[in-house]
């Protein structure tokens, strides 16, 4: 297992947000946080990148404790992108090569430059390198910042609606590479979706919060109409088109 969390919980003030998480993710598996807006999904991937400190629980990476790690071992572990993104005057490629500082000791070498050169590439984005953050579309900007999280090249990718501002091609694009990278790399991502139809095409294992807490957490087995509907409030049905299981409102 790369990541283990077991009993978290969480509160904000005096609101619990988390309770008594649980779940564990392997090498080379995508999993999808599913639920409700205000679910707690981004505060969850909030807590597994330290950003929040959960009240109880213990998050282990690789069977080490979370909370015992240097801050440059979080940044140099967990990649994190998050929901909303600060826009800087920044060019591309200078935030690109961002994603390279928790692994600079004395400068920049030649391999860093290399990473951000294949990372651009790789999401198509070696045109715009020159270009300004705040000159950019959303869908392009997020693009960047998915990229800037590739070039850390962490443990796992933490990922919260990674392909919001992304149109259709891109939305599909960005996930398989995201898919592809942990397979290669034998990584791992965990992000959170709306989109469950996504989610079931690109994730391997599903978790969903309800009520402060998990409510399953499995493979394509768990994505059934009862527990979508249990989850969500609204009745689906979950159908097989060409091998693809698609999640259909009714
Ligand atoms: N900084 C904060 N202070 C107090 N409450 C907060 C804070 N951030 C989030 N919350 C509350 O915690 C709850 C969970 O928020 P969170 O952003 O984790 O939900 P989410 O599942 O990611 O939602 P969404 O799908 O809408 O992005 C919400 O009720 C939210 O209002």
């Amino acid at each position: 297992m790369i990541l283990v969390v077991d009993g978290v919980e969480f509160s904000y003030g005096s609101r619990p947000i988390l309770k008594d998480i649980k779940f564990c993710v392997e090498r080379g598996e995508v999993l999808a946080i599913l639920g409700n807006n205000g679910a707690g999904k981004s505060t969850l991937l909030k807590c597994l990148n330290r950003i929040l400190k959960p009240r109880r629980g213990t998050i282990l990476l690789e069977d080490q404790d979370l909370s015992r790690l240097s801050s440059l071992e979080v940044a140099q572990r967990l990649g994190y992108v998050a929901q909303h993104h600060q826009v800087t005057r920044f060019t591309v490629f200078d935030a690109v090569l961002l994603g390279r500082r928790p692994h600079v000791k004395w400068g920049l070498t030649r391999q860093d430059l290399e990473v951000v050169r294949r990372v651009l590439k790789l999401l198509g984005l070696e045109d715009y390198a020159l270009r300004y953050l705040d000159e950019l579309s959303g869908g392009e900007l997020q693009k960047v910042v998915i990229a800037r999280a590739f070039a850390q090249k962490p443990q796992v990718l933490l990922l919260d609606e990674p392909t919001s501002n992304l149109d259709l091609k891109n939305q599909l694009e960005v996930l398989d590479l995201v898919r592809r990278a942990v397979q290669e790399q034998k990584i791992a991502a965990i992000v959170v979706l709306h989109d469950l139809n996504l989610a079931l095409r690109f994730a391997d294992k599903f978790l969903f919060l309800k009520n402060h807490t998990v409510y399953a957490c499995g493979g394509k087995e768990i994505m059934t109409p009862e527990n979508i509907a249990a989850v969500y409030g609204v009745p689906v049905l979950v159908e097989e088109l060409r091998g693809i299981p698609v999640v259909v409102p009714l």
